[in-house]
């Protein structure tokens, strides 16, 4: 199976702080120039275009030198908050060149994590694209420190195509895709494309990061994992390579390639990327999970509920564990925490968590 680009309709395209800056750590802004051109190609094409694009630090190191005994969380805070406007006004200034307007979006994992926000950014997103606007998302860093963290923008562009139900996820960065070994040796060899039966890469990925980049090549290659587990094609390029997405578009290309698997549904993939974003957790008895696991389709009903975790709401997400703590899935809650514990073990209650809001984990 080969990356069917010319058919996408809406794609998440991720561009990482090394594809944005030089050597010297400074602003590429003639490497900025040409991928904004090449995303007013592929909208020219037909296709809806969401931007995740790192930078912010990038940015705003380039322009505060601040004393080096400083925190360095602060450090990174502080260039974060100077350089989004930079990033953004060089990309505003760059669309506009070529008549398109663009947003700007800031999020933290937070906004993940509870459902109405979670719809509020998702229609707020498909709104602009609705007016032809390209949206630009990137981690609120000033406020997202330590656990409120992203991995990284590739997490948060990962979130963001499976958000509005993209069908293609490009991460760009400033290698061709996965290797089998470290990119820098010349024995590694590209991994082109990768199966719906995912091979398990882990050991070939070298801690290496680029000299901005975050979550490194693991991230990349976990998200692209988790997408494609969604349905959403993904690829992993070099995005300092020149015309990449036009040649995407138009011949065969260098780059790692994720088959997707069939499509899920939309309440499935909010759900698929729960694990770090549940509110609250059940156990559940031996009878609840055959029943969760067998070919019927099954809610999950209080009774088979033992024990409820954690002080949530109606719509929160639920980790689903097993009396020996093994964990099965993840689920919308249909009722808070609080009206949860009176019905919990009794029979002839309404489901806890409905069928269509249940994410069942494969390994089980
Ligand atoms: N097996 C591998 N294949 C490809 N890249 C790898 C591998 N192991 C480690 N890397 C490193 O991952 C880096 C890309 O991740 P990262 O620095 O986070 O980039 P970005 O800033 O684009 O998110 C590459 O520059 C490369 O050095
Ligand atoms: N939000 C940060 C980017 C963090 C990040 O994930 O960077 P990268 O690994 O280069 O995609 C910034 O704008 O500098």
């Amino acid at each position: 199976m080969r990356p069917e680009i010319q058919k996408s309709k809406l794609m998440v395209i991720k561009i990482g702080s090394n594809v944005l800056t030089k050597e010297d750590g400074k602003p590429d802004l003639a490497r900025m120039a040409s991928l904004v051109k090449q995303v007013s190609f592929l909208r020219e094409n037909g296709k809806k275009v969401i931007l995740v694009s790192s930078g912010a630090v990038a940015f705003g190191r380039k322009e505060i030198t601040l004393p080096e005994k400083i925190d360095p969380i602060l450090k990174k805070q502080i260039w974060a908050s100077a350089g989004q406007i930079e990033l953004i006004n060089t990309y505003k200034n760059l669309f506009r060149e070529l008549g398109i307007t663009i947003s700007q979006i800031l999020v933290t994992k937070e906004d993940f994590r509870d459902r109405k926000h979670y719809l509020n950014m998702k229609n707020c997103l498909l709104g602009l694209l609705s007016q032809d606007i390209v949206p630009i998302v990137n981690e609120n860093d000033t406020v997202a420190i330590t656990e409120l963290m992203f991995t990284d923008n590739d997490e948060l562009a990962s979130l963001t195509a499976a958000m509005v139900n993209a069908d293609t996820l490009i991460l760009l960065t400033n290698v061709d895709g996965v290797f089998d070994g470290p990119p820098s040796d010349p024995t590694s060899k590209l991994i082109p494309h990768i199966g719906t039966k995912m091979p398990d890469l882990d050991h070939v990925i070298s801690p290496i990061k680029s000299s901005f980049g975050r979550g490194g090549m693991l991230t990349k290659l976990s998200m692209a994992k988790k997408s494609a587990d969604l349905g959403i094609q993904v690829l992993i390029a070099n995005g300092k390579k020149e015309n990449i997405l036009l040649d995407f578009h138009e011949k065969s290309i260098t780059c790692t390639y994720f088959e997707p698997k069939p499509s899920k549904q939309s309440p499935k993939k909010w759900l698929a990327h729960g694990d770090q974003y549940f509110k609250g957790e059940v156990i559940i008895n031996e009878g609840a999970k055959t029943a969760l696991f067998s070919q019927n389709i099954s809610s999950l009903l209080p009774v088979g509920i033992l024990e409820i975790k954690g002080d949530f709401s109606k719509g929160d997400i639920i980790r689903i564990l097993d009396v020996e703590g093994n964990k099965l899935g993840l689920g919308r809650a249909e009722i808070s925490s609080k009206t949860a514990l009176e019905t919990i073990g009794q029979k002839n209650q309404k489901p806890f968590i409905h069928y269509d809001y249940l994410y069942l984990f494969n390994h089980v």
